[in-house]
């Protein structure tokens, strides 16, 4: 040691590393691999990836059908539980990440989507009218964060699947692909959102604007595999010498030289460890870097690793027995995640065939979709998630209360919604937020209501996709560096998220039950049942059945001015460090109305750019 750059490699043990790197990045998931690979592509800039889980080729993870292998297998998943929820009957669920090469990419059910522009205008408003972080800022980001490949044609012409490849680029490694099939009963779905008064049919899942639309699956079209930051970012790279991967390999602080960010501690576990003779194993090992350490750690462990390394919250650090060296009040604050809900109708008469439900009652049609996946990886096994949904805004889904919700929100008091003795500059943010929230829910650019449209005779769940609640993600005081984060997603701790979720389950019902155009499928509402009516009473079957994560933490880490409790500025440069930047999901200010990949991926290629040539007009 040192030893010359030869080739890129997995390195499985730490003496592998060099001493030093230009850059040393902390966590190998969607935006770690996606920022290595660009930073790498000139062939001279050095990069170190430390990820904890390992590089697994696993049909787990490249399986697309259902799009659930990878979530379901705990050898690629941290073990955390979220602390009891007050607000839901003292609930606690498990919180899902992957812990993998590849990170939520690897593990995810592979929904491709993007929120609508106005949820990226509000990011850079929280800084200026003119900020770079907005739709249009973002928009050449999105393109270039993956590759299109459209549906085929014939199946696109017979499901009716309408997209617009204008929204999209073609050359990223990352691919947004299309199942070989379609159910004709999806398109009978969509169709029957033409009985919804107010929807609209944007031409593409790429348009930035809400209503039902048809989006693809991260899925490679050669492979019928799953396409991730791993396949997209890592194995293209696989010879580029100046890039290295350590698996295996556990980060549990940033080395700071007074408020300058120079490398990474970590350790690695002999589970992973390959070496039989490798003893050192609890020991840390350092590396540093030359330029810069960017934590890419993901939601959950990013705001850990900043408390461990003294920068966060001066309390919190204390009765850990931290030393402050950054007072970050927001680190850990602003903990966001998806709410997801329940109510659940069946089509009585869903005559049309083959629908998804044909894949589990139907032996004949199974059998046929073994076999054409069998023989040239067709027909439904390739479908993941589904391809369609609906992401509709407030006013549609709320027209008689849409606006009281929104008043009362504006005139909140909004530090109250917050844990006692919140930061004032937390608290400001929050405020900052609602305030946009009160606006967004009187309009109709941004979508809280989401349901899939699964293409069977039932459905059941729905996304509220603009949470009012605020949760936290801090160290546990009693083992910080030995126990993962205290998850606590303060569940329904803003009381206006009931009534805004009271909204979207009576919108649920009256959609199915009070269409004319799904009177023919002679529709029944299976849970809650028509006896819940009132507000009280959906109050109840809301604590009873609300989960309060559909798997996309954010906010922790949170792009926002100082004053308003940001961690991170525009360049996503942690606040009172140097040479640290955090860029994942964390830095999400307010989540999208969309599940979080795809938005990852392209704040992680505006990063890499920002890294790389620093900021355009001053942003
Ligand atoms: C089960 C599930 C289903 C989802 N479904 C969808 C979907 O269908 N569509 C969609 O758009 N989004 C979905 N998401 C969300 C999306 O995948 C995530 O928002 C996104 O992948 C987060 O990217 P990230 O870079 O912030 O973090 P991650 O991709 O999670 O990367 C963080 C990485 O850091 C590593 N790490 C953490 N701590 C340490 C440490 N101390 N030392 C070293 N390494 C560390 C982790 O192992 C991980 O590899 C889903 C997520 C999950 C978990």
């Amino acid at each position: 040691y040192p030893r010359g750059l030869s080739t890129a490699r997995v390195l499985a043990r730490a003496q592998d590393a060099e001493d030093t790197y230009d850059y040393v990045i902390v966590g190998g998931g969607t935006a770690g691999l996606t920022i290595a690979d660009r930073l790498t592509e000139d062939g001279k800039t050095t990069v170190l990836v430390v990820e904890y889980g390992e590089l697994s080729s696993s049909p787990l993870i490249q399986t697309v059908q259902g799009g659930f292998m990878g979530m379901s297998s705990p050898q690629f998943m941290y073990d955390i539980t979220s602390v009891p929820q007050a607000n839901l009957r003292n609930r606690t669920t498990p919180v899902l990440a992957g812990k993998v090469v590849g990170g939520g990419s690897a593990v995810n059910a592979m929904m491709t989507v993007r929120g609508t522009a106005e949820d990226y205008d509000r990011w850079g408003r929280f800084f200026s009218n003119h900020s770079e972080w907005s739709w249009d800022g973002l928009l050449p980001y999105f393109k270039r964060a993956l590759h299109f490949a459209p549906p085929d044609a014939a199946v696109a012409r017979a499901a009716n699947i309408t997209y617009d490849a204008a929204f999209w680029g073609n050359t990223s490694g990352v691919y947004a692909g299309w199942p070989s099939f379609q159910f004709p009963t999806t398109a009978l779905h969509v169709a029957a959102f033409r009985g919804v008064p107010g929807v609209e049919f944007p031409p593409d899942s790429g348009a930035g604007e809400p209503g039902v639309y048809w989006f693809p699956t991260f899925m490679d079209p050669h492979t019928v595999a799953r396409s991730y930051a791993r396949t997209g970012h890592y194995d293209p790279a696989a010879n580029r010498s100046n890039y290295h991967l350590l698996t295996g390999a556990k980060a549990t602080r940033i080395l700071l030289e007074g408020t300058t960010a120079t490398g990474v501690a970590f350790v690695q576990t002999p589970a992973n460890a390959t070496s039989s003779n490798f003893t050192s194993t609890a020991l840390p090992t350092v590396v540093r870097a030359r330029k810069e350490v960017v934590l890419s750690a993901g939601g959950i462990h990013s705001p850990q690793i900043l408390q461990l390394s003294g920068i966060g919250p001066r309390k919190l650090l204390a009765a850990a027995n931290i030393t402050a060296i950054v007072d970050l009040p927001g680190v850990g604050m602003n903990f966001q995640d998806h709410p997801m809900l329940t109510a659940a109708f069946m089509y009585q008469n869903f005559s049309v065939h083959p629908s998804s439900d044909d894949m589990f009652f139907n032996a004949t049609f199974q059998t046929w979709a073994a076999d054409v996946w069998a023989v040239n990886r067709t027909g439904p096994f390739s479908i993941a998630t589904g391809n369609a949904a609906a992401w509709l805004p407030f006013p549609v889904v709320s027209p008689q209360r849409h606006a009281s919700v929104a008043a009362a929100l504006a005139a909140q008091d909004h530090a109250a919604q917050l844990p006692a003795g919140t930061d004032a500059t937390v608290a400001a943010g929050y405020r900052a937020q609602m305030l946009a929230y009160a606006t967004a829910l009187r309009n109709n650019g941004t979508a809280f209501y989401n349901s899939v449209l699964s293409g069977g005779a039932a459905s059941g769940v729905l996304v509220d996709l603009h949470p009012l609640s605020r949760g936290t993600v801090h160290i546990d005081t009693a083992d910080p560096l030995g126990a993962e984060p205290v998850v606590d997603y303060r569940a329904l701790s803003n009381p206006l998220d009931v009534a805004v979720i009271t909204e979207l389950l009576r919108f649920a019902r009256s959609s199915v039950m009070d269409n004319p155009l799904t009177a023919g499928f002679a529709p029944v509402e299976l849970v809650p049942g028509a006896n819940v009516t009132s507000d009280a009473d959906w109050a109840e079957y809301i604590a009873d059945t609300v989960s309060p994560t559909e798997f996309h933490p954010a906010g922790t880490c949170a792009m926002m001015p100082r004053e308003l409790g940001g961690v991170v500025d525009e360049q996503l440069r942690v606040y009172g460090v140097s040479n640290l930047r955090v860029v994942d999901a964390s830095i999400i200010p307010t989540l999208p109305g969309a599940n979080t990949c795809q938005t990852v991926y392209a704040i992680a290629e505006k990063a890499a750019d920002l890294i790389r040539y620093g900021p355009k007009n001053g942003v």
